[in-house]
């Protein structure tokens, strides 16, 4: 099995990448070698966009290779047992990758405990870090310190566990010389004393003549790697800028015909490469510890002998085969002994004590989303309860009663001031034996009677004197209907409870009362239609009851008796209840974890904390925690309100309720974390919440019952993640039922099916992407 020499800290060999696809391919690295000896520094130069922080990312096990292979540390990056990723290296990303909610004190913490370190040792390193790097104050939160402080704390991070390898992406940029020489130092200093491996990619190039190798990388490849002095002296140059210059025009131009500097002209590339195949590797030579004398004890690389005959010039081979990474003939190399990593347990228990307390951390100190936490629950069902189910007021009802005209009055206040009250009187004795009356029943301007039985909050009545007057007011919006009564109403209204059948057609007519309603709103409409009935049987009730007749004969012969479930009159706020709360609950927990990684990922912080070794599962597992708690604290917040606020009626067992609403909004967050691993960036993931917020809402029988739904989108229906959640939770709050009934577990069942399958596919997602 092919291994990697001991004296290697990082070997790399025929590395190639790209990124995209078909004509829009960009080939970032190209066949690259690499070889990072152990105890040196290694300075990775090259022009902005040629593939550096490409190859330090598949050097850490963040991205894969398409082709080539990657040795860290003696193994294989993400392979079970290389320690990489883990506490074997130190990670310092080009983005500062930091959590500004957090102090510089808790940002060390926090990556010292993801490395399986005690409270003891990090507060020590902080000590000994602080001289060096003269870190602001501890307590200062991260995103009020300045990009060059930031970029101190970040190095810090990547400092704080005395790792064996240090890879570091531009780690100097925004600070002061004097504070770049002191890094310089250290990074000198650990790698003679305590032989430590650092890899540093820098902007600066001179300052990478302090390194023991240069590696020049240009348009995805590795121009030379070679010591600082060696260069300068086989190209005759004072500075490293000049070598490169003329080492990129010995490779040639980049191909024009690619629209970046990540791809080359082939055929003019010449590359220069240490012959490690062969065992004459300069560098083997130059093993570590004579690497260190030759660059004298104070790391001054430019005292170094001119060993430029030495280092092989050989062109790219044609065949692409790259030299192995256990190149022989390194006697001598003085290995480090590895420290043995903390045991599986107390990383575990570090990496997700330093996550939990990072992401509680966080959110507590972001006003923002405390209040989007807490608010909006109560804002949401208090909204929902005090705005729908009420019954509309304050519209108008034109009144067209000729009866009243035929009078000369205008309105029934002028009938009732002149004649009393209007309605039916009873006189002229008692009931017969078989309880039939026997005296008369006097009726007087019945129309007026009716009108008062209408809801006049609901409809301010106003008269007209014309039917086209009152129905131009409705057309024009300003009524919701027009009532007509003929001028002989009463009369014909009794004629029909006395003679019945023996009445014209138009003799009925006279007696009926034609309405017209503007249904264009069908809420009010249907409203309007309900109370005008419901007031009409209220009043011949009680006209029927005064006259000692069977006031039922007034109605129509279908009764409707208590219902089996629910009550008369039922409330649509009631009926919406458990499907608005079932989906708020969604949908806010939803909203609250649907961008969390996709901003840890563009902070870089995921990147990070992969790095340092915590694995997908305890990410997730720690954002399930955290998010857990704040769903439970919103779904508590929602039953509250509902319950206990608004009386909602329940009439079940309320643990089911309270269950099945924190089981919806566990689903809720499952969702959240599906599209928060598949979404690049927040746009697309608001896009995606919010594009399925719709059709979750209008499916799920919240607004409509699915069974006037089409058969096919029925079955759509039944499969989103609130429909039969719904059904199950109006099953137990109105109907009573327990979690025996299918009607009800099935609503269970369904919700608990969709939360295993969305966080399993985020599994999957997270195992693959990279
Ligand atoms: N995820 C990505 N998808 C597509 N292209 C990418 C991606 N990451 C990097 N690139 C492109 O790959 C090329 C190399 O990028 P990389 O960041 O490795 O360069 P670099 O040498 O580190 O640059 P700099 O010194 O400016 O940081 C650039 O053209 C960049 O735009």
């Amino acid at each position: 099995m092919e291994s990697m020499s001991p004296s290697y800290a990082v070997c790399v060999r025929g590395a190639s990448k790209a990124y995209g696809s078909g004509k829009k391919v960009l080939n970032v690295l190209e066949r690259l070698d690499m070889t990072v000896q152990k105890g040196s520094i290694y300075g990775l130069l090259g022009a902005s966009g040629c593939g550096k922080t490409t190859l330090l990312s598949c050097t850490v096990g963040r991205r894969r290779l398409d082709a080539g292979s990657v040795w860290v540390l003696g193994g294989r990056p993400g392979e079970p047992g290389s320690g990489v990723p883990g506490p074997r290296i130190g990670y310092m990303p080009q983005d500062v990758a930091l959590v500004g909610e957090l102090t510089v004190r808790e940002t060390l913490l926090y990556f010292g405990w993801l490395f399986g370190m005690s409270d003891d040792a990090i507060g020590e390193r902080i000590v000994f870090l602080q001289q060096l790097l003269d870190l602001p104050p501890l307590n200062k939160f991260v995103k009020l310190l300045s990009g060059g402080q930031q970029r101190r704390v970040s190095f810090a991070a990547a400092l704080v566990h005395d790792p064996e390898l240090l890879i570091l992406d531009e780690p100097t940029v925004g600070l002061d010389p004097i504070l770049r020489q002191a890094i310089w130092d250290y990074l000198v200093t650990i790698t003679r004393d305590d032989h430590k491996t650092v890899i540093i990619t820098t902007h600066y190039i001179e300052e990478a003549k302090q390194a023991h190798t240069i590696g020049l990388m240009r348009a995805g490849r590795l121009l030379a790697e070679d010591s600082p002095s060696r260069l300068l002296g086989r190209y005759g140059s004072e500075t490293l800028e000049e070598v490169f210059l003329i080492l990129s025009s010995n490779q040639g131009p980049v191909d024009q015909g690619h629209d970046d500097p990540g791809t080359v002209d082939q055929g003019s590339v010449e590359t220069l490469s240490v012959d490690q195949g062969a065992g004459t590797l300069p560098l083997s030579a130059s093993s570590t510890e004579a690497l260190h004398q030759a660059h004298g004890s104070n790391g001054d690389l430019n005292s170094s002998p001119n060993g430029h005959d030495a280092l092989a010039l050989q062109k790219l081979r044609a065949n692409g085969k790259s030299a192995a990474c256990n190149g022989g003939g390194l006697g001598g190399v003085h290995d480090v002994p590895v420290r043995p990593s903390p045991p599986f347990s107390a990383m575990f228990k570090g990496h997700v004590k330093a996550l939990l307390v990072k992401s509680f951390l966080r959110i507590l100190r972001h006003l923002g989303a405390l209040g989007f936490i807490f608010i909006f629950p109560v804002l949401e069902v208090g909204v929902f309860f005090t705005a729908i189910g009420g019954d509309p007021q304050g519209l108008q009802l034109s009144v067209v009663n000729e009866e009243l005209y035929a009078m000369n009055l205008t309105s029934c206040d002028q009938y009732r001031a002149a004649f009393g009250a209007p309605g039916s009187t009873y006189s002229g004795g008692t009931d017969d034996d078989y309880g039939q009356p026997v005296g008369n029943c006097s009726v007087r301007m019945l129309s007026c009677a009716f009108l008062d039985y209408l809801d006049h909050n609901m409809a301010n009545q106003v008269y007209y004197k014309e039917r086209e007057e009152a129905l131009s007011a409705t057309k024009a919006g300003d009524s919701i209907g027009v009532l007509y009564f003929s001028p002989n109403f009463t009369e014909y209204l009794e004629a029909r409870r006395l003679y019945g059948s023996e009445l014209s057609e138009d003799e009925v007519e006279q007696g009926e009362i034609p309405i017209w309603l503007d249904m264009s709103n069908r809420q009010l409409g249907t409203i309007m239609t309900k109370s005008i009935v419901d007031s009409y049987h209220a009043f011949s009730r009680d006209l029927l009851g005064r006259c000692h007749a069977n006031p039922k004969i007034g109605e129509i012969p279908v009764h409707f008796e208590d219902p089996v479930y629910g009550v008369d009159n039922p409330n649509f706020a009631v009926f919406a209840a458990p499907g608005i709360i079932l989906t708020m609950i969604f949908f806010l927990t939803t909203g609250l974890t649907a961008t969390v990684m996709i901003t840890e990922r563009q902070e870089g912080l995921w990147d990070r904390s992969l790095v340092a070794g915590v694995t997908a599962w305890e990410s997730l597992l720690a954002h399930v925690v955290t998010q857990g708690v704040l769903m439970g604290i919103q779904a508590a917040l929602a039953l509250i309100m509902m319950f206990l606020v608004f009386k909602v009626p329940c009439v079940g067992y309320m643990g089911d309720v309270i269950s099945l609403t924190f089981l919806t909004g566990m689903t809720g967050m499952c969702f959240g974390f599906f599209v928060s691993v598949s979404c690049e960036t927040v746009t697309s993931a608001n896009f995606m919440s919010l594009g399925s917020f719709y059709p979750i809402i209008l499916l799920s029988g919240v607004i409509w019952p699915i069974e006037g739904m089409p058969l096919l989108l029925r079955w759509v229906a039944l499969f989103l993640p609130t429909t039969l959640s719904t059904t199950s939770l109006r099953n137990i709050m109105l109907r009573g039922w327990s979690l025996s009934k299918p009607e009800v577990y099935v609503g269970f069942l369904v919700t608990a099916v969709w939360a295993a399958a969305l966080i399993t596919l985020c599994m999957i997602i997270l195992k693959y992407r990279k």
